[in-house]
């Protein structure tokens, strides 16, 4: 069997440390770097594949050495937009002829659950005249909205834009500031912070008389680990250098 060695990025926080366990549980695997805050990248060498889960304010810079030495990268790690991931393609496409170059792929939600409630959303977004996004997260979440909620606003805009869906109606014209949430890609997304919470996330489509709620709930960070080994094991055979979603990895 082959055995892929794995180096684990933000490996004390609450995901890292979830997923070193579960590399180190995984028969195919070997967790043979385990990097936090202030520890040398260089331990990640040994690596074929490095999982990143750390913050949305280092993990360019984290992502950047994994390119520039070779490695293929999973990242878990929220904040990417359309201007990060034309960075990511920049800095593949200076990689030296012939130097090993390393596949990267960008999940903004390892839970099964959460890529199939995306892809339900994508898909029912054409058929209803409104849809808004409320996710729900624990308050230790530093960044607002979640990475889950920019990406399934963005698959639904493209959606409603393929279909040419008009903009939802919404006769607003005096809230204070926030009250509609945030305008991602034309689609509102609202963010609620509540302790006992882990990750939830509600797409709410409405019109002709119905509405159409499609809810994820990840009740622990365990639940994230299948999604996160299954992208270990297939992102160095990726057709492409750099994929956001695990969606094709699941045949969607
Ligand atoms: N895609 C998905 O399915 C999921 C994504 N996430 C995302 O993963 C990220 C991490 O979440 P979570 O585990 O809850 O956060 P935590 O704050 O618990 O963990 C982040 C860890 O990274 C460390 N860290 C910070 N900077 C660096 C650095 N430069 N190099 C190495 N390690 C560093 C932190 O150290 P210190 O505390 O000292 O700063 C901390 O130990 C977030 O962006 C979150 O949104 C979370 C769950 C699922
Ligand atoms: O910070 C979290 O906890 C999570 N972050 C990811 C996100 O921003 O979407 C994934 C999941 O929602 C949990």
């Amino acid at each position: 069997m082959n055995v892929i060695k794995v180096g684990v990025l933000g490996a004390r926080g609450r995901m890292g440390a979830e997923v070193c366990r579960a590399v180190e549980g995984a028969d195919d695997m070997e967790l043979v770097a385990a990097v936090d805050q202030g520890d040398a990248l260089d331990a990640l060498t040994a690596a074929q594949v490095v999982v990143d889960f750390t913050h949305p304010g280092v993990v360019m810079d984290n992502l950047r050495w994994c390119v520039e030495h070779g490695l293929h990268a999973v990242v878990g790690t929220s904040g990417f937009d359309p201007e990060r991931l034309a960075a990511v393609r920049g800095w593949q496409a200076d990689r030296p002829t012939g130097s090993p170059a390393g596949n990267v792929l960008i999940g903004p939600n390892f839970g099964i659950g959460a890529v199939l409630m995306m892809d339900f959303a994508r898909r029912a977004a054409p058929f209803f005249e409104s849809v808004e996004i409320v996710e729900l997260h624990h308050p230790q979440k530093a960044d607002a909205p979640s990475g889950t909620a920019y990406r399934t606003a963005e698959l639904v805009a493209a959606a409603r834009a393929d279909a040419g869906t008009p903009p939802p109606p919404d006769a607003t014209t005096s809230e204070i500031a926030g009250a509609r949430g945030a305008d991602v890609a034309g689609v509102r997304v609202h963010a609620v912070r509540l302790s006992g919470l882990i990750a939830h996330q509600e797409v709410l489509l409405g019109g002709h008389g119905e509405t159409f709620t499609i809810r994820h709930d990840s009740m622990n960070r365990e639940s994230f680990m299948p999604g996160v080994l299954l992208a270990v094991r297939r992102v160095g055979d990726l057709p492409d250098r750099l994929t956001v979603g695990i969606e094709s990895l699941l045949g969607l």
